[in-house]
């Protein structure tokens, strides 16, 4: 499913005006579809249905403490990766009990915070964070859950940065090493249980082949780590793709339809019938970790034009969004569906629509081919629902954005727009 369409000629977020919301609530502004949120989480849910599955979002996705409440409502497991994502989570109303704990750098006060609150386990990314936190543990006289992630070496063939199952990454632990690892803790650590197995090879995966690759590799060792020490869980990560490029016109389903196969975006279905029967008869509790899949398609990010200028090589469209708000296309030259609220007609203009940071990296597209919008209208940049507001700063003391939940036509601010004021917070 997909919140966002247009209707009457209108941009509508479920049936709410997004014209109407930039009026009332100003702009830059967030905007999610609650039941676009919860649809994706139940569709992948459904898609391991008939074995024993838990779907943890991994928060840093968008750790709004509406969303996380939506989706502790549903039963979902969390996937956090610092001690504030699990105080987000309790906040929220979600159970530490269905918390995995990733993160190459956690902590004492984390790891001490994670055990006082009970999590059902620390994915540990090295022998030496495993080693610590079995110490803590004792300090605390308790008995610590862990997971070892392993990284097996897979190409997920997505961008470098955020590429996590190669050997050159700092992410978990070789394939070639991980089971001596598991040996020695068994041998040599009292205070920890070794409760399970992690991967996660990547994040905006399109194809489910690397997932298929990487499942393959590691299900023998997951075979092997419950017979000799128990484990009962293997999270095989997140990293599900989404539909970056032509979002909007995806809302209606038959975009995808009419897509030849070898162009066609991984579908949840596709995913779910290639890793099933990997993992059905493992007699594992199997965790995915995904958080893109569930957000990134539900939230957009509202932003005005405030001017245009002309020059001898570029048409400009200068608008009140930076990439301090939104940073994927200056980190990542991630691309977004830039589409006017008012429903255009097919005239397109070849812009670059920038923001107003100090800075030649804070653009949104480059020489694309767009819809002219003209300065006093509003466009939504789309998919922004994933790594978008969490991922904004303050960069040249800009206040931070609201964020508005949609459900239905219901719109509820869910985070407040900072005020100059509260710029200054913390400062001395
Ligand atoms: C350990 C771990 N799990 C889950 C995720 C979620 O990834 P995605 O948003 O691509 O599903 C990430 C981020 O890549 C991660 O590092
Ligand atoms: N921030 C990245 C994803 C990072 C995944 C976290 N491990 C993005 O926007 O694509």
């Amino acid at each position: 499913m997909h919140g966002f369409a247009y209707k009457n000629g209108s941009l509508f977020c479920e049936n709410v005006d997004l014209q109407t919301l930039a009026e009332t609530h100003g702009t830059p502004l967030y905007v999610y579809s609650a039941n676009t949120i919860l649809d994706h989480f139940r569709r992948l849910d459904q898609a391991l249905a008939g074995i024993d599955h838990e779907v943890a979002y991994a928060v840093k996705a968008n750790s709004n403490l509406s969303v996380l409440r939506l989706l502790a409502k549903e039963n979902a497991g969390f996937d956090i990766v610092s001690g504030g994502e699990l105080y987000r989570v309790i906040k929220a109303g979600g159970d530490p009990a269905h918390c995995t704990f990733a993160g190459v750098g956690k902590t004492r006060a984390e790891i001490e915070y994670a055990l006082q609150q009970g999590i059902y386990s620390f994915n540990v990314e090295s022998e030496a964070e495993l080693r610590y936190i079995d110490q803590v543990a004792g300090d605390l006289g308790v008995v610590a859950p862990v997971a070892v992630r392993v990284n097996p070496n897979v190409d997920a063939k997505t961008h470098k940065y955020i590429s996590t199952g190669k050997s050159e990454n700092k992410f978990g632990v070789d394939f070639g090493f991980i089971e001596e690892v598991y040996d020695r803790a068994s041998k040599e650590l009292k205070n920890v249980k070794l409760r399970g197995l992690q991967m996660h090879i990547g994040s905006q995966l399109t194809s489910v082949d690397p997932f298929v690759e990487a499942v393959k590799k590691v299900a023998p060792l997951a075979t092997s780590l419950k017979e000799k020490h128990g484990i009962e869980f293997w999270s095989i990560g997140g990293g599900i793709g989404i539909v970056y490029r032509e979002s909007l016109e995806s809302g209606a389903q038959d975009w995808w339809d009419k897509k030849a196969d070898a162009e066609r975006p991984l579908t949840i279905e596709e995913y779910g019938a290639s890793i099933m029967p990997l993992i059905k008869d493992l007699g594992l509790n199997i965790l995915l970790e995904p958080g893109r899949y569930i957000v990134g398609n539900a939230g957009v990010l509202l932003t005005h034009c405030l001017y245009e200028k002309k020059g001898t090589a570029k048409t400009f469209k200068i608008v009140d969004a930076g990439m301090n708000d939104l940073i994927r296309p200056a980190l990542y030259e991630g691309h977004h569906e830039i589409v006017p609220l008012k429903e255009p007609n097919a005239e397109r203009l070849k812009v670059d629509v920038v923001g107003p940071i100090c800075e030649s990296g804070d653009f949104f597209c480059q020489d694309r081919e767009l819809p002219d919008f003209q300065p006093g209208e509003t466009v939504a940049l789309m998919s922004a629902g994933a790594y978008g507001f969490v991922m904004a700063s303050n960069y040249n003391t800009r206040p931070l954005p609201a964020e508005i939940l949609v459900d239905g036509s219901t719109a509820t601010v869910v985070r407040k727009r900072q005020t100059l004021d509260d710029l200054l917070v913390g400062e001395l």
